[in-house]
């Protein structure tokens, strides 16, 4: 069974709450969706493999260390997970990056597939896959399932807002997958929009609305 992790952490706490007020205007909340994921990065790569490397500093040679393990990939479901991917960067820089367009259908709630193009030896590499927004769990889990049948086996799903209802959904789908979001929030309301949440995460990063 994958884990879920719900961050915990005081800085990721007050970036979250700030950014759900409704007064916050694109600038700031793509900067701090940006802050949150490169926060929320830290602990996702908590368990990478490092291995023992020769090195010499000005003053004497020393075993150090290095990662090792499996090369990174960050996968963002568009749009809104675009906003979350130079965060990510920042901590990962040398990881090369896949796109998933995924918008869920406003009346069926489900995901509709328009675009998706994956570095060629994605199935090799650690990837995180990233999207602002957890709510039914239906995006996110197409988006693993693309994945799974391009032949990627380890994965990590980071959101910044979750719902019970896709938290469940995506870790009975996909039990192998680790979960880190950021907050969990009460409910998802009759329109599929996490409550209390912070609106539409693509919109409110992109200001298309
Ligand atoms: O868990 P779900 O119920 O599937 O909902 C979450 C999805 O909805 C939002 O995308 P949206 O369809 O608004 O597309 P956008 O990122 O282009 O705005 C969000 O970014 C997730 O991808
Ligand atoms: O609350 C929600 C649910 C889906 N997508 C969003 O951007 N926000
Ligand atoms: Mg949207």
């Amino acid at each position: 069974m994958g884990r879920v992790h719900i961050m915990d952490h005081p800085l990721v706490r007050h970036k979250i709450d700030y950014i759900r007020r409704k007064e916050v205007g694109t600038k700031e909340f793509r900067e701090m969706i940006e802050e949150i994921a490169m926060l929320m990065c830290y602990e996702a790569t908590r368990e990478l493999k490092l291995a023992d490397v020769e090195i010499e500093t000005p003053l004497c040679k020393m075993t150090g260390k290095e990662l090792a393990g499996r090369k990174l990939a960050v996968v963002p479901i568009l749009r809104a997970g675009l906003g979350m991917v130079e965060g990510i960067l920042k901590m990962i820089p040398a990881a090369k990056i896949g796109h998933i367009g995924l918008y869920r259908d406003p009346d069926t709630l489900m995901p509709v597939e328009y675009y998706c193009k994956l570095p060629s030896d994605c199935d090799k590499r650690e990837v995180f896959v990233v999207d602002p927004m957890l709510a039914t769990g239906g995006s996110s889990s197409e988006a693993l399932a693309m994945l799974k049948q391009k032949g990627v086996k380890n994965m990590t799903f980071l959101c910044i807002l979750a719902a019970p209802e896709g938290l469940e959904k995506l870790s009975k789908d996909h039990p192998d997958v680790d979960i880190y979001a950021g907050a969990l929030d009460e409910k998802l309301n009759e329109h599929g929009y996490i409550v209390p949440g912070l609106g539409d995460a693509g919109d409110r990063i992109f200001g298309t609305k």
